[in-house]
C-alpha cells in the first residue's frame, strides 16, 4: 500500500515535471532564438546593467522563484586569490584532475563521453571541431604564478590557430571573497576589505552572507548590489579536482544524451541543440528529469544540462542543490493545487522574467581586461576578462578569445579602442587652466549626431540649455540646471560633458552621482548621447568596487586614469570617499 502511494507520488511528480519541461522547452527555444539576437546586438550592450539589487522579497510568490534558484550548498571549499598588479588577475586554480578509474572505465561508454564533464572544459570549448575526441582526457588549470600575469609569453611553442581544442578558458573570478575574507587581507584601494564580514552558517550549509554588512551602516540596501556568494571555486576529491554545482536554474524532460558538454550555450549555437525536437512519444525514447546547472566558477555561457546520473558519475559537489531544488519543485506542485489562479500568473510571470534574466547573463556587457592564457606552462592565446550584463564586476570570468569574440568582436574592439585612447584625463588640459571663451551652438553640435542614431536631436529648449550651462562653465560659476520633470535634464548634462569632451578637450575625469534608480537611464544616455566617452559604472559591493578600481580606474602600469566619467549613486560616494 505504501509502496503503490510512493509510485503514486512519484508518478505524480513525473507527470507534473513533464508538463513543466514541455513549458521549459518552449522557453529554452525561445531563451536560445533570443541569445541569437543578443549575440548580435550584445556589443551594443555595454551599458546594460541590470541594477536590480536582490532583495528578499516576502510575498509568496517571489520567494519561491528566489528559493528555486537559491538553493543551499553542503560543501565548503576554499580557493585561493590575491591581489597584484594592475591587468594581473588573481590567481587561480590549480585545477590538475585525474580521473579515476571507474569513471574512466565508464568513460569508454557512449554515455559517459556525451555527458562531457569528465572531459567536459576542453571539449565545452570546442566550438567549430569535430566532436568527440577518443584522447583520455585529463584537464588541468594551471594556477599561474602572479608574475606569469603580466601578458608575457613564456613560449610560442603551444597552438596558437584560435582553435578551441585542447585549450582551456578558466573563468575564475579574480577576486575570491571568501579567501579574501578569511586571509583577511586588505586590498590597497578600500579599507572595507579589512573589515572582517558576517558569514552565516546553519548546520551543514555553508552559504555565507558577503555583505559587508559592518562597513554599509547607514547604507541604503537598495544602493549596494548583493548576492550570496555560495561555494568555493575549486573542490578536490583525493587531489581530484571535480567540479560544483553553483545552482540549479531550471529542469526538463529531455534526450537521455542530451547532456554534459553538447549543451553549452556555444555548443548548442554552433552545433545545434541535441535535444531539439526532442519527442519521446516519436523517438520512443524515455525521457530523462535534467537540470540546467550553472557551475561554480563558470560563467553562465558554460552552464550544461546535466542528469543526476552523469553528476554523480562526475563526482559532482554540491548534489545537496539538487535535493533541494526538487524538493522546492514539489513544494510549488503543492501549492499550484490550492493556489489562486492570481498568484499562479504572478509566479509564472516571475518565473519567465528570472529566466530572461539568465540569458542575459550570457550576454558581453564589457571587456576589461585580457591576458595572454597558459596551458601547460605555454602561451595559448588571449583570455579576456569579461563583465557580464546583469551581474556585478565580482562575477566578471576569463573567458577565451576564440570563444568571446565569435559573438563579441565589437566589444573587444571597443575594449582595445578604450585601452589605446589618448582621450584620458590630464592635468595639462589648458581649459581647466584657463577657461575659454564661452562659444555658442547654433545648431545641435555634430558631435553629438552618432553614427546611425541621427535620428535623436537636441530639442531647442535643450540647446539653450546647454549653451547656458557652457556660458555658466566659461565664466567658472557653478550651476543648477532645473526645470520640469521628463524635459531631458540628463540629455543637456550628458550633452554639456560631450561638449567639454569634443570641443574644449577636457577628458574628464567627471563624476556624476545620480539615485539609484535612475542609474540605468545615465547609463543609456550616455550609451546614446555620448558613446566615445568611457563611462565607469561605479557600483556594487566591496569586491566588484575593488574589481572596478583595479581593471577600469587605471592605465595598466601607470596612475593615469582611463577613464572619463565615473557614474555612481550618493551612498557609494559616502562608502568610498
Ligand atoms: N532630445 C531628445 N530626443 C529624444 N528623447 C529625448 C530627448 N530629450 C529627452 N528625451 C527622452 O525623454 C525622457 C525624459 O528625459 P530625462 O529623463 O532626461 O528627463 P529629466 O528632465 O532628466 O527627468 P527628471 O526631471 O525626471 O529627472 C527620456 O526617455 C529621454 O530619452
Amino acid at each position: 500500500m505504501a509502496e503503490n502511494d510512493s509510485s503514486r507520488e512519484s508518478m505524480d511528480e513525473d507527470a507534473d515535471l513533464l508538463a513543466a519541461a514541455a513549458d521549459d522547452e518552449q522557453r529554452l527555444q525561445e531563451a536560445t532564438a533570443e541569445s541569437d539576437g543578443e549575440a548580435s546586438v550584445g556589443s551594443k550592450s555595454e551599458s546594460g546593467s541590470d541594477y536590480r539589487a536582490e532583495n528578499g522579497d516576502d510575498q509568496p510568490s517571489g520567494d519561491e522563484i528566489g528559493d528555486l534558484h537559491h538553493d543551499d550548498d553542503d560543501d565548503d571549499e576554499e580557493a585561493s586569490s590575491s591581489g597584484e598588479e594592475e591587468l594581473v588577475p588573481k590567481k587561480r586554480q590549480n585545477r590538475s584532475r585525474k580521473i579515476p578509474e571507474d569513471v574512466l572505465r565508464y568513460a569508454e561508454q557512449d554515455c559517459l563521453r556525451r555527458s562531457g564533464r569528465q572531459r567536459k572544459e576542453v571539449q565545452r570549448l570546442e566550438v567549430g571541431q569535430g566532436s568527440d575526441s577518443d584522447e583520455k582526457p585529463k584537464r588541468t588549470r594551471k594556477r599561474q604564478k602572479p608574475d606569469d600575469w603580466n601578458g608575457n609569453s613564456l613560449s610560442d611553442s603551444e597552438d596558437s590557430s584560435g582553435s578551441f581544442v585542447e585549450r582551456r578558458t578558466v573563468t575564475r573570478r579574480p577576486v575570491n571573497k571568501r579567501s579574501k575574507r578569511k586571509r583577511g587581507s586588505s586590498s590597497d584601494f578600500d579599507s572595507d576589505d579589512s573589515v572582517p564580514r558576517r558569514s552565516i552558517r546553519k548546520g551543514k550549509t555553508s552559504q555565507v552572507d558577503y555583505r559587508d554588512v559592518d562597513s554599509d551602516n547607514g547604507i541604503d540596501d537598495d544602493d549596494v548590489l548583493e548576492w550570496q556568494e555560495e561555494d568555493s571555486q575549486t573542490a578536490t576529491v583525493d587531489g581530484v579536482a571535480v567540479e560544483t554545482v553553483e545552482r540549479v536554474l531550471k529542469h526538463r524532460l529531455g534526450r537521455p544524451t542530451a547532456i554534459g558538454h553538447a549543451t553549452t550555450y556555444y555548443n548548442v549555437e554552433e552545433r545545434g541543440d541535441p535535444n531539439a525536437d526532442f519527442s519521446a512519444t516519436v523517438s520512443g525514447e524515455t525521457p530523462e528529469r535534467q537540470y540546467l546547472i550553472k557551475w561554480v566558477g563558470w560563467s553562465h555561457m558554460h552552464n550544461t544540462w546535466e542528469s543526476e546520473a552523469s553528476l554523480h558519475l562526475m563526482n559532482a559537489k554540491g548534489m545537496k542543490k539538487i535535493e533541494n531544488y526538487v524538493k522546492r519543485l514539489r513544494e510549488i506542485t503543492e501549492w499550484r493545487r490550492n493556489a489562486d489562479k492570481e498568484y499562479i500568473e504572478y509566479f509564472d510571470c516571475e518565473q519567465e522574467m528570472s529566466e530572461e534574466l539568465c540569458e542575459q547573463y550570457k550576454v558581453v556587457e564589457r571587456v576589461i581586461a585580457h591576458q595572454v592564457s597558459r596551458e601547460r606552462g605555454t602561451d595559448s592565446g588571449t583570455e579576456y576578462f569579461v563583465k557580464w550584463c546583469g551581474l556585478p564586476y565580482s562575477e566578471c570570468t576569463w573567458e577565451d578569445s576564440a570563444l568571446i569574440g565569435r559573438w563579441y568582436q565589437k566589444t573587444i574592439d571597443a575594449y582595445h579602442e578604450r585601452s589605446q585612447s589618448n582621450r584620458i584625463p590630464s592635468k595639462l588640459c589648458q581649459a581647466l587652466r584657463r577657461r575659454p571663451k564661452f562659444h555658442k551652438f547654433e545648431t545641435m553640435p555634430d558631435f553629438l549626431l552618432i553614427n546611425d542614431r541621427n535620428e535623436q536631436e537636441l530639442r531647442d529648449y535643450q540647446l539653450d540649455g546647454l549653451n547656458w550651462l557652457l556660458r555658466a562653465w566659461s565664466k567658472q560659476n557653478c550651476s543648477i540646471l532645473a526645470d520640469e520633470m521628463g524635459l531631458g535634464k540628463t540629455i543637456q548634462s550628458i550633452s554639456f560633458l560631450s561638449a567639454l569632451y569634443h570641443f574644449h578637450d577636457v577628458y574628464g575625469p567627471f563624476l556624476v552621482v545620480v539615485p539609484l534608480s535612475t542609474m540605468a537611464a545615465w547609463q543609456r544616455e550616455f550609451d546614446n548621447w555620448a558613446p566615445d566617452m568611457n563611462v565607469i559604472v561605479y557600483m556594487g559591493d566591496v569586491v566588484s568596487r575593488d574589481i572596478i578600481r583595479q581593471f577600469e580606474w587605471y592605465s595598466p602600469g601607470t596612475k593615469r586614469l582611463k577613464f572619463n566619467v565615473v557614474l555612481t549613486t550618493y551612498e557609494i560616494l559616502l562608502k568610498d570617499k
